[in-house]
């Protein structure tokens, strides 16, 4: 006989006293006669026997489970009184508690901290990508090498023995003036000598002209042009200055740059240290180019001492193209589009400008004057232009000056005076001062200019979307309105999220030191059709507060965020981080909070401990603490197995943990945490609740998503239900578990046979022992 189990959850809404003891005797009664194979009621979630589990399987790990019972203890705890320590500690609180009053660098301490580690993290970045740094190199070397290879370098007309017998019998014609003894006995011996050779002597009159030298009755020898050098290499350095986007963008399309300035990196320090990098980076490359010039002979370059000239040019290079090259890494959103895009950018850039070069050059009688002037003066804000022509001329002056004092001179050289006394380095036609002062000031007009969009972009967006689009848009919306004649009701408010728009506005004067105040706070995308993420929220989190924001999928919460750490700007409201506006001065408050973002920032190339140490330095710990307060922030993440292993290898659970840990180090007021939890394993979730508590009763004002309702009941000591944008309901967890109702959920197996009344029966039984009808009997 077949015999189904069914598994019955039975959610009871209990309004007074529970009635289990009533509600196991009658079940235990009538088992038989419902059909009940087993029934219990269980406060041991999965996730304790999981605790258990481990915890016995690694009797070292110093992880306690805890019942349910004890989080909402521990949450009580917190709301009764934060600051009274909690009446059981654990190991990760005592170590937490070391580094609590370590004191945090400011000031050039500070910034030479900073700088430190951004240069190793460029350095790494190049260190540990040293595949694609070496083949890189490799490619810029070999193809530089190969073109110049076909080059004539360094020819010189060999040295030939006449022969008349090559050209066949010829007649040699001869003219003498006078009858001097010596000429007649010349022109005797030569009669003879031509005649063995079978050449034919021939007198004739008058004199004999002297016949000019064409091209056409002489071997044609061309010498290299600087400009066909420039050509070789041009190649090559469009590959390696395309190459300086590369980080540069991977940083800021995965975010981890947004998350080192929320860490509070400064601006120069940020790109002074990645631009002495690339310039290392860049002189490395640039000496093994000098290695390929000697293995192919251009001497023009490296002989006598101009491997320093050469040297010098190519660093006035790399000076100005590397901040060029950052500043159009801000068009792109990939990396590999950036690096191919850039590398084409630059050899082209280079090419036309040669071919335009020669234009003008050509046809300087037949193009205007101010044309001529405009196109060099265009050419010359062109880092690939100042490199050709100084390289070219470089190279022309050298063999000139060469060739004219060895005389080997043809019709394609000129020696003219004014080349052989050229001072190479003048502003005259063959000199490349110009082009060397030209790439040295567009080295610093582009720095400067990138450091200006950098620090202004943010302010800029802030104010054409907070003042001007929307403006604009509300005066859209409200034509649209009028026209329509559409009585639009106000939305109905929760009490308690209006008495907190009140709050903040009555005590918004007041409160200006909290670390969180945000009043009528909105966000519209303004896509087709706008989107309006957030909607007018208002919220004052003090310190010592944690506060949890939960919502579906698609609530607003990540807008939210990215707002309040600077990510997106505000549409309108206001955004108070320790009193200072959001819109006012984004860079103090970036240095003031602590952002875990939803997706990993991760700067992959780098370990575990690394990165903590990276962070470390930019929030200012001291170096002698700099150990101990990362292996605290490892051990309190449960990271320490992961610590020495490279970040691509994590797991995702792993790089939340890594990526919370960023989020609470240094000494911020407020703490952003965007669903921290999720992935991460319970023991690391026990660890965090942990972490994330002692944080707040250090002061810290944190701000938390999660999904988990558990984990907000355990941290949170107020939270708000976001729906479209808008808070629903906000107060502590049990002021909205009063407010909201009671759920109780009871289990049951029964066991079916044919009679499947016995289902029905307990349906009917359940809802006679809790009438009402707030009970629900689901399968
Ligand atoms: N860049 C954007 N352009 C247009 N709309 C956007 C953009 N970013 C977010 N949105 C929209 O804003 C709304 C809020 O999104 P948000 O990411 O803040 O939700 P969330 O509450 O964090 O969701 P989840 O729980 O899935 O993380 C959504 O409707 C989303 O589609």
């Amino acid at each position: 006989m077949k015999a189904d189990v069914w598994v019955i959850r039975i959610a009871i809404m209990v309004d007074g006293t529970l009635q289990f003891e009533a509600l196991f005797n009658d079940l235990e009664k009538k088992q038989k006669e419902l059909g009940i194979a087993s029934f219990g009621a269980s406060i041991t979630t999965m996730e304790e026997v999981f605790l258990k589990v481990n915890k016995l399987a690694d009797s070292q790990m110093d992880i306690r489970p805890t019942t349910l019972l004890k989080s909402k203890k521990r949450r009580q705890d917190m709301k009764e009184n934060i600051s009274v320590p909690r009446s059981y500690e654990r190991p990760v609180f005592s170590r937490l508690n070391d580094i609590a009053n370590i004191k945090f660098n400011s000031g050039f301490p500070l910034y030479r901290q900073q700088f430190h580690s951004m240069f190793v993290k460029r350095a790494l970045f190049s260190w540990r990508n040293w595949k694609l740094s070496l083949l890189q190199t490799a490619v810029i070397l070999l193809v530089t090498t190969y073109l110049l290879t076909t080059l004539n370098l360094n020819y010189e007309p060999p040295a030939r023995e006449m022969d008349l017998s090559q050209y066949g019998r010829t007649i040699v014609p001869y003219s003498v003036s006078g009858n001097s003894d010596v000429a007649l006995k010349i022109i005797k011996n030569l009669k003879i000598f031509l005649k063995l050779k079978n050449q034919e002597l021939r007198e004739v009159q008058g004199k004999i002209h002297r016949k000019k030298e064409t091209a056409a009755n002489m071997k044609i020898y061309v010498p290299t042009s600087g400009l066909q050098i420039v050509l070789c290499l041009a190649f090559g350095m469009a590959v390696m200055a395309g190459s300086f986007c590369l980080q540069t963008v991977t940083e800021r399309t995965t975010k981890a740059k947004h998350i080192q300035f929320v860490s509070g990196v400064y601006l120069l320090t940020y790109w002074l240290s990645a631009l002495l990098w690339d310039l290392i980076y860049f002189f490395v490359t640039c000496c093994l180019l000098l290695g390929v010039f000697v293995y192919c002979g251009v001497d023009a370059l490296v002989a006598d001492y101009h491997f320093l000239d050469t040297m010098m040019i190519f660093m006035l290079y790399g000076w100005s193209v590397v901040p060029l090259m950052y500043l159009g890494s801000l068009l792109f959103s990939s990396s590999a589009a950036a690096y191919i895009k850039l590398t084409l950018f630059n050899y082209f850039s280079t090419a036309f400008s040669i071919v335009i070069h020669i234009i003008i050059k050509y046809y300087e009688n037949d193009i205007p004057q101010f044309t001529r002037t405009l196109l060099v003066n265009t050419l010359m804000m062109l880092p690939s232009y100042n490199l050709a022509m100084s390289i070219s001329k470089f190279f022309d002056d050298y063999e000139v000056k060469k060739r004219c004092a060895r005389k080997l001179k043809n019709i394609y050289l000129d020696c003219d005076k004014k080349l052989i006394e050229n001072n190479i380095y003048g502003f005259g036609e063959h000199g490349i001062g110009k082009f060397l002062i030209s790439l040295a000031a567009l080295g610093l007009i582009y720095l400067l200019l990138f450091l200006c969009l950098e620090s202004t972009f943010w302010s800029l967006k802030n104010f054409v979307y907070h003042k001007i689009i929307f403006n604009v848009y509300e005066i859209f919306r409200k034509c649209k309105k009028a026209t329509a004649s559409i009585q639009v009701n106000k939305e109905y408010e929760d009490k308690d999220v209006e008495d907190e728009r009140k709050r903040v506005l009555t005590l918004l004067p007041n409160l200006k030191r909290a670390p969180l105040l945000l009043n009528d706070l909105t966000k519209i995308y303004y896509k087709c059709p706008v989107v309006k993420a957030v909607r007018n929220i208002s919220l004052l989190v003090q310190k010592y507060e944690c506060f949890g924001l939960l919502g579906l999928n698609g609530a607003g919460k990540t807008t939210t965020f990215k707002i309040l750490t600077g990510e997106e700007t505000t549409t309108s409201g206001v955004v108070l981080i320790d009193g200072i506006s959001i819109t006012e001065n984004i860079r103090k408050i970036r240095s003031r909070i602590g952002y875990c973002p939803q997706s990993d920032p991760m700067l992959n190339h780098m370990t575990g401990r690394e990165l903590l140490i990276m962070y470390a330095r930019l929030r200012g710990v001291p170096e002698p603490d700099i150990y101990m307060y990362v292996e605290t922030f490892l051990h309190s993440m449960h990271l320490e197995t992961h610590a020495d292993k490279y970040i691509y290898t994590y797991s995702g659970g792993n790089k939340r943990k890594l990526n919370t840990a960023i989020a609470l180090m240094g000494k911020s007021s407020v703490v952003f945490l965007d669903e921290p939890s999720t992935g991460m394993d319970p023991v690391a979730r026990r660890l965090l609740w942990d972490t994330v508590t002692w944080m707040c009763k250090t002061g810290k004002a944190i701000i938390i998503t999660s999904h988990s309702m558990e984990e907000c009941e355990a941290l949170c000591t107020r939270l708000a239900i976001m729906v479209k944008g808008q808070f629903k309901c906000l107060g502590s967890p049990q002021h909205l578990r009063n407010k909201f109702g009671n759920v109780y959920i009871l289990t049951a197996k029964i066991k079916i046979d044919e009679n499947e009344d016995k289902l029905a029966e307990f349906k009917e039984f359940i809802a006679t022992t809790f009438p009402g009808k707030r009970s629900r009997v689901g399968l």
